[in-house]
């Protein structure tokens, strides 16, 4: 089985590099102006061109209108869209129509009922990314190095293609997979030395860990739509 890994909150060409170099599938840049990782599309897209053949490129919006995406899929022409927001499905419909591309969903996990409500994007995304509940007062609903009950996930039924973030680094990313059985993992904070600075040896790390559980044959669920 082959989890594809994505490295979220790109800003320096040092960490898009390690990346690469450590054998990542995508490539996250966030653009949402109270990250830490924010980033403009033109500096997004030079950083891109130095990469694109060896690894898949993300676009992350949250809640974005369609001036915002219209300027990211034109400068920056990503691979996906992670919509990290409170996107409907109607929404989802939308930007699937418009722009053509595959559409990564994320959803905040806190209980039972956020899982059961993955089910009303069936059919409209082309892959589910769960990430912890962020707090009512938090500055974004992401990036924010928390987990979150990977078990809930056992709820999930047929779903598609799954993909675990929240709080991942390279001493938990083998039992989260062994547990939730995803077809990808996404991490940002776990692979940083300060919010935004991307550490080289922590992508090698994980990169490594998820490696090492692929071997050891953690089950992948099935998926289907
Ligand atoms: O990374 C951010 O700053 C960010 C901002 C707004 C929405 C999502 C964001 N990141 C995504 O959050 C998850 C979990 O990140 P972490 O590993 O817990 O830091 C991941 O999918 C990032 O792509």
């Amino acid at each position: 089985m082959h989890v594809d890994i994505k490295i979220c909150g790109m800003t320096e060409a040092a960490g898009l590099r390690a990346a690469c170099d450590a054998g990542a599938d995508l490539a996250g840049f966030v653009f949402f102006s109270r990250s830490p990782r924010n980033i403009g599309v033109a500096s997004a897209a030079g950083l891109a061109a130095t990469a694109r053949e060896r690894i898949g490129i993300v676009a992350l919006l949250v809640d974005a209108p369609d001036d915002l995406v219209d300027a990211v899929v034109e400068g920056l022409a990503p691979d996906f869209l992670q919509l990290h927001g409170q996107e409907t499905p109607e929404r989802c419909v939308e930007l699937r129509r418009r722009h053509k591309l595959p559409l990564i969903k994320a959803f905040g996990i806190g209980d039972a009922g956020d899982v059961d409500a993955i089910r009303g994007y069936h059919g409209v995304i082309d892959r589910i990314l769960v990430d912890a509940k962020p707090p009512k007062d938090a500055e974004r609903p992401g990036g924010l190095g928390r987990s979150f009950d990977w078990s809930l996930l056992d709820r999930l039924g047929a779903h598609p293609p799954l993909m675990l973030s929240g709080g991942l680094d390279a001493g938990n990313v083998g039992e989260a997979i062994a547990i939730a059985g995803p077809d990808g993992v996404d991490v940002s904070s776990g692979v940083e030395s300060a919010p935004g600075r991307k550490d080289p040896v922590r992508i090698r790390e994980f990169v490594a860990a998820v490696r090492a559980a692929e071997a050891a044959g953690a089950p992948a669920k099935e998926f289907e739509e």
